[in-house]
């Protein structure tokens, strides 16, 4: 690799890592926001210096044990608490210029504290797996390669006749927002990665994979909804996804099992929750769009 490509696969990372912060920023100023309902309804003060002596603690703690100076670990915690204050005292402020709408707002709010949906709707923060892109293209292609092959390999195993279909041929799998695509050669009882035209592709979202690969979805249902997409060959596809369904689930390593199941429940959850952020978010944008038409009609002479 190239110095001008190991720095572009380091700048990758840095990218994702900020991404990463940035959103933990947003899930911050969401529990402020509830803190700051809740404190109004109780009429609790905004600053509390116990509290915050015990959260600077904690940083400058956890910066020593990570290697982040203790300067930048204090700062950044006091620059995180006093906007966590600025933006109560604007929720306060807020409250006093128009406490019936505030009320509602903070009633709705104060509605949605169980943490448990506040959980869900914060996988909703998380990055769509096409921002993950750039960090997995920072993987050595041939890494990713060769667990590919791995895991081809443990699913086909010694190659019995079930499998003589794939004998010669080659698979093409696209996860169609992360960019990244494969081909499969399968040949003397192995399964190879090349870099040649596949015979027949699959082509899906990560999500999508995922819960194919889970079992919580069938292969069926995601091509009625056009989300699985069959290109070249369709009846070595059909073929090879027949025999995929017909094998025993209970033959997949327990380990692999849970972590699959696991990950496409919190996948599905993260993309839902996606969604429905977007939508409020459409929402609130066409609520303070017409506002501001109204005011302006009211405004005109
Ligand atoms: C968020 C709160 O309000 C303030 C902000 C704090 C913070 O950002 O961590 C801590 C204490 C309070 O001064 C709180 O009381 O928890």
């Amino acid at each position: 690799m190239t110095a001008a490509a190991q720095l572009a696969a380091l700048r990758g990372l840095i990218t994702g890592i900020d991404d990463g912060l940035i959103i933990l920023m947003g899930v911050r100023c969401r529990v402020v926001a509830a803190v700051a309902a809740l404190k109004q309804r109780e009429g609790w003060a905004v600053r509390d210096p116990l509290r915050e002596r015990r959260v600077l603690r904690r940083a400058l703690r956890l910066g020593k044990a990570c290697g982040v100076p203790a300067l930048q670990a204090g700062r950044h915690s006091r620059m995180l608490m006093r906007a966590a204050c600025r933006q109560q005292r604007r929720t306060q402020a807020a409250c006093a210029v128009s406490p019936n709408r505030i009320e509602k707002a903070r009633d709705t709010m104060i509605s949605r504290l169980p943490f448990r949906s506040l959980a869900t709707d914060l996988l909703g923060l998380l990055p769509p797996p096409k921002r993950l892109a750039p960090v997995l293209a920072a993987i050595p292609s041939h890494w990713r390669a060769q667990w590919l092959e791995r895991a081809v390999g443990q699913i086909v195993g010694g190659g019995d006749d079930e499998w003589a279909f794939l004998q010669g041929r080659r698979i093409g799998i696209e996860i169609t927002d992360l960019n990244l695509r494969w081909v499969i050669a399968y040949g003397e009882c192995q399964a190879r990665v090349v870099d040649a035209p596949a015979d027949a592709s699959v082509h899906a979202t990560a999500v999508d994979l995922l819960l194919l690969a889970s079992r919580l979805e069938d292969a069926d249902t995601l091509f009625f909804q056009r989300r699985l997409r069959l290109t070249g060959d369709i009846e070595l596809g059909l073929t090879l996804r027949n025999r995929l369904d017909s094998l025993p689930w209970e033959s997949i390593p327990l380990a692999i099992r849970i972590l699959l199941n696991r990950g496409a429940r919190a996948a599905r959850r993260a993309r839902d929750s996606h969604h429905k952020l977007r939508h409020l978010r459409l929402c609130v944008a066409t609520e303070i769009a017409a506002k501001s038409i109204r005011q302006r009609r009211a405004d005109e002479p």
